[in-house]
């Protein structure tokens, strides 16, 4: 055994999965003190199982992240392609490193992956070692009276609030000593070919990636956050952050975002509270997700395994296509498909329209999200589509059923949201960025329907409520 933080003349292997940043990251400070640093990125079958959109905004946030640590060394990230538990010996190998430093990702798959290089590395006398950055506290920090994981938000921010987050660590020097190696050329990188949407129309919607970027985007929506909680669930206005694809890649730390934030609640009359509240959403999320493993397969509640949900269909073609007629649906379907991000209030309406007045099963959804999100989190995902479809922890009840037009009138007053993804400029964008096989007609069209799909929801409901 090592330990770790004691120079041993080798490179300072850090094996990247997210964070990409220089600020508060404690594995990069760690690896730095092993010796000039080695950072690797690993082109691994976990990686290429992601959805295609998540893979494209990884490739950004990669070659973002290559930028800065060249104007800050001069040499570049070693990207590798295999599998981890054979690519990291090897490394070790090569270079006589003994400890890899890896910012903790606590998703089951990359469990899975930490393991098997555990197992590798052993023999070798080298070992894996994780850093926390992922998250706002350590997961062992935040328990219940009885040592296990919350099931509910409010007591769960509770406790998070009274031991506090965190603190970032410092950043890294404007100046590093990186090691060269021989690796794939980063501009010969094509994540996700697979892509169904044409990428230049992504790319041409998509946010600035980095960190420089995520840090200007705190920046820009903490100066403008008074009205965040007021204004949080319009589509029609900017009031949000943003800052969702930056977290879930780690180009910003929750940390740092927390310690901004926080600075400025003095004088603040709500705004920037409700942000720190939905930032513990995330953590919540991920506190879930550490503590069941299986939520993006099986319904935390197991009573749930038996709803009859639909599987796909018709219907659930029409609904990816953003053709079911109902105007605050296909709106958000659209601007997730040509943006790669959907706003919050809309995800909630779309997913609860999907699994109620379709019946069609969450897990279906969430993959399709997964599949188009740039934002793509497992955790946050996984949470809210069970929370909408009623068969998770603290979730919103099966009877809850979301009306459309009643969140379009609500929360798009004026309807510019649906005006612009169905009529107007967003509508061109999304027909140029459709498959021709798809063959959508170019005008979008209305259909009712919302009655029947809600009886027949509580129908469905009722009769297995009645076992
Ligand atoms: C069905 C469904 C699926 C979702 N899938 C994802 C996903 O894959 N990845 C993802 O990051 N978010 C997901 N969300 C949560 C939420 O919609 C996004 O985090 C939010 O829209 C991001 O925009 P923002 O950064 O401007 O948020 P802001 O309103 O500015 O919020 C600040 C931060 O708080 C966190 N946050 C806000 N709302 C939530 C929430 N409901 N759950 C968890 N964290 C939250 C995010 O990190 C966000 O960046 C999902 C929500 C639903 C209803």
């Amino acid at each position: 055994m090592t330990v770790s933080g004691q120079p041993k003349g080798g490179p300072g292997i850090l094996w990247l999965s997210r964070d990409f940043r220089f600020q508060d990251n404690p594995a990069m400070l760690a690896a730095l003190r092993q010796g000039p640093l080695l950072p690797v990125f690993v082109l691994d079958g976990q990686t290429r199982a992601q959805g295609a959109t998540s893979r494209w905004r990884l490739q950004q946030a990669l070659i973002a992240f290559d930028a800065e640590l060249r104007r800050r060394s001069g040499h570049g990230l070693t990207l590798l392609e295999g599998e981890a538990d054979r690519v990291l010996p090897e490394l070790i190998r090569q270079t006589g490193a003994v400890e890899v430093h890896q910012s903790d990702w606590p998703a089951p798959q990359m469990r899975r992956v930490q393991d098997r290089v555990r197992a590798a590395l052993k023999p070798l006398g080298a070992t894996l070692v994780l850093h926390p950055g992922h998250l706002l506290a350590h997961p062992a920090r935040v328990r219940t009276g009885a040592g296990g994981a919350y099931r509910v938000y409010t007591p769960f921010a509770r406790a998070l609030r009274a031991l506090g987050p965190d603190l970032p660590v410092a950043a890294v020097g404007a100046r590093i000593s990186v090691r060269d190696m021989p690796a794939i050329p980063l501009d010969r990188l094509e994540l996700a070919p697979d892509m169904a949407r044409g990428a230049a129309v992504l790319a041409e919607h998509a946010l600035p990636a980095g960190e420089a970027a995520a840090l200007a985007r705190l920046e820009d929506f903490l100066d403008h956050a008074a009205d965040y909680a007021t204004q949080r669930d319009r589509p029609d206005l900017d009031a949000c952050s943003g800052l969702s694809e930056h977290l879930a890649l780690g180009e910003i730390s929750p940390r740092t975002v927390w310690a901004m934030a926080s600075d400025r609640l003095r004088g603040d009359a709500g705004g920037i509270a409700k942000f720190l509240s939905e930032l513990i959403w995330r953590e919540f999320a991920w506190h879930l997700l550490i503590a069941f493993p299986q939520m993006a397969e099986r319904a935390w509640r197991p009573e749930w395994d038996g709803f009859p949900w639909r599987g796909a269909g018709p219907d659930l073609t029409r609904w990816q296509r953003a053709e079911t007629g109902m105007a605050l649906v296909d709106a958000g379907l659209r601007e997730m498909w040509v943006t790669g991000r959907m706003h919050n209030r809309v995800r909630m309406v779309v997913a609860s329209y999907l699994t109620k007045h379709l019946l069609t099963d969450w897990r279906l959804g969430l993959a399709h999200f997964e599949d188009c999100l740039t934002d793509w989190d497992p955790a946050s995902n996984a949470m809210n589509w069970q929370w909408v479809a009623g068969c998770g922890p603290d979730a919103a009840p099966f009877f809850r059923i979301f009306n459309p037009e009643k969140q379009a009138a609500q929360y798009d007053p004026q309807g510019t949201y649906r005006q612009h993804w169905l009529k107007g400029d967003g509508a061109q964008a999304y027909l140029r960025a459709t498959p021709p096989r798809w063959n959508l007609p170019p005008d979008w069209r209305e259909s009712g329907g919302l009655e029947a799909g809600r009886a027949r929801a509580l129908a469905a409901y009722g009769a297995f409520r009645e076992g």
